[in-house]
């Protein structure tokens, strides 16, 4: 197939040249001259240079069709932006940010004025199940009291600085293999074959949703936030985590869970990987800015409904004009810390950046831990650096181990990530495109077989808040400049694809 891809250019670029030919000097001739051939290698080099020509990518776009041309309009828009400048590896971190104008700073607010505002902020959302406000909660907690027990962890550690950064990468993994492990029974037929790892707000409901209709798959009762959980995996261990699963019914039925926070988890994978060496993940990245905004909703929609205390939207802003003011804030002095640990920790450049990124995550550091980071839209934000985490996984597991899926594809074609997961798993194709119905400006929604239009299976109203919200313009760009280079880079240096095409709200500007 490779062979092909170069002969199907070669052929091209020797009709390209024919047909310029016969325009010239009006004759044609298929004759291969000394001329010809050197003009045709130049033409090849060159067209290959500019269209970033890759035999592979051909082969692939030949097997899978439209999702790869997809791809490769990516690769021609990622040229264009390089064209025009825009280089991920020479990115100014800290002028991300400079050119939003600072808005005059909000008069603090009573408590009373802001319940209205932020009723007036949500009055047109439909009342939402409590079930899906649980794990952002229980994240919370947990992380706290996980990192208060790794501070302490670290805080000795710290007393004898390491010496190279191999010995800081490796921090966490002493720390994870010096504590006593559960016993695993690894022969309980209800033991996961494949886990959702991540990643919050990128459709992992949605996967699993469509993916409870599959006959030879079985889901845990819940997210479990069992491997990166000290007291759950620790204290409750296996026997507790089992009960979430039931049985297989028949030979070859799969259970498998997902728990969107495990993919910023930093002792999660060996631990997995002492459950199962051969266990299959499966990541479900999307775009950043939409996945910033899906955060602050889903927040502030459970502080309306008083599930959280109204407190935890202060560092945040109660109403989304509040928070667009406040990111735009974040963004400047986000900007100035990535560009200091770009150039101080990462070499100046963007993989020296990622690196850097990975020891501090490792470390608990600003911009992961809950601790080190004051500002809490930085959190969030930098839950969005994929490469970083990614690497964690593959320091673990092979690349083989993990498949990488855009989740923005289930917002219009489920059907593409979901295809990729059954084959990926190695279940029988059941679910296809034939089962679900898009409703214009809507989410898809399933039609289980036999069963009529109107009968549709729609995820709870809990989900696309994002549809019909977007962030102001500045903050829209803002936030796409900060998260470019990193996407561009967890696209190209892990993925092998150019870009993710990430666009969200630039549509509308
Ligand atoms: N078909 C379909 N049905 C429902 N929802 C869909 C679908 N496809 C994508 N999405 C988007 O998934 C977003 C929620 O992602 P998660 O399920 O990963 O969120 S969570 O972390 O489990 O809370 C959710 O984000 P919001 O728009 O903020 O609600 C949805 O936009």
């Amino acid at each position: 197939m490779r062979f092909l891809s170069y002969v199907l250019v070669s052929i091209t670029t020797l009709c390209l040249y024919n047909l310029w030919q016969k325009m010239k000097y009006e004759r044609f001739s298929m004759r291969l001259t000394a001329k010809k051939l050197i003009i045709m290698g130049l033409l090849i080099i060159g067209l290959g240079t500019f269209f970033d020509f890759d035999a592979n990518r051909a082969e692939r776009m030949l097997d899978d069709g439209d999702e790869q041309l997809g791809e490769y309009y990516g690769s021609m828009r990622s040229k264009y932006i390089k064209f025009m400048g825009f280089d991920y590896d020479h990115v100014k971190f800290d002028e991300i940010g400079k050119d939003l104008k600072a808005d005059p700073a909000p008069k603090e607010k009573s408590v009373e004025q802001k319940k209205v505002e932020l009723k007036e902020d949500i009055k047109d959302d439909a009342p939402r199940e409590v079930k899906e406000l649980v794990p952002e909660e229980e994240e919370i907690e947990e992380n706290v009291k996980q990192d208060a027990a790794e501070l302490a962890a670290v805080a000795e550690s710290m007393n004898k600085e390491p010496q190279a950064a191999g010995d800081r990468a490796n921090h966490a993994d002493l720390m994870i293999s010096a504590k006593n492990q559960p016993d695993i029974p690894k022969d309980d037929p209800r033991l996961p074959k494949f886990i959702v790892v991540g990643v919050m707000k990128c459709g992992t409901g949605a996967t699993q949703h469509f993916l409870h209709n599959h006959p030879d798959l079985q889901q845990a009762k819940q997210e479990t936030y069992f491997f990166n959980n000290d007291h759950k995996y620790l204290e409750l261990g296996y026997d507790w985590y089992l009960n979430l699963y039931r049985f297989p019914t028949h030979d070859g039925q799969m259970n498998y869970e997902k728990t969107p926070t495990y993919y910023k988890s930093v002792r999660a994978q060996p631990r997995i990987k002492a459950m199962n060496e051969t266990v299959k993940l499966v990541n479900i990245v999307c775009d950043n800015v939409r996945r910033t905004l899906s955060r602050f909703l889903h927040l502030q929609h459970g502080v309306g409904i008083e599930k959280f205390k109204e407190d935890k939207l202060d560092g945040f802003g109660h109403t989304l004009d509040e928070f667009n003011r406040n990111l735009k804030i974040t963004l400047k002095k986000f900007g100035d810390f990535l560009e200091d640990v770009k150039q101080n920790e990462g070499h100046g450049t963007m993989e020296g950046l990622v690196n850097a990124l990975l020891v501090r995550f490792k470390r608990r550091m600003r911009p992961f831990g809950i601790h080190a980071t004051k500002d809490p839209i930085e959190l969030i934000l930098s839950d969005g650096f994929y490469a970083v985490f990614h690497q964690r996984w593959m320091e673990v597991f092979p690349k083989e181990q993990m498949l990488v899926l855009d989740g923005s594809k289930y917002l219009t074609e489920p059907w593409i990530p979901l295809k990729a997961i059954q084959q990926y798993i190695g279940v029988q194709e059941y679910i296809t495109k034939d089962n679900f119905m898009v409703n214009p400006g809507g989410l898809p929604c399933f039609i289980e077989p036999g069963k009529s239009k109107e009968q549709v299976d729609c995820l709870g109203s809990g989900k696309g808040r994002t549809l019909d919200k977007r962030f102001h313009k500045e903050v829209t760009l803002g936030l796409h400049k900060l998260f470019q280079p990193f996407d561009d880079y967890f696209a190209k240096k892990v993925l092998g694809r150019p870009s993710f095409g990430w666009d969200f709200g630039l549509d509308s500007l």
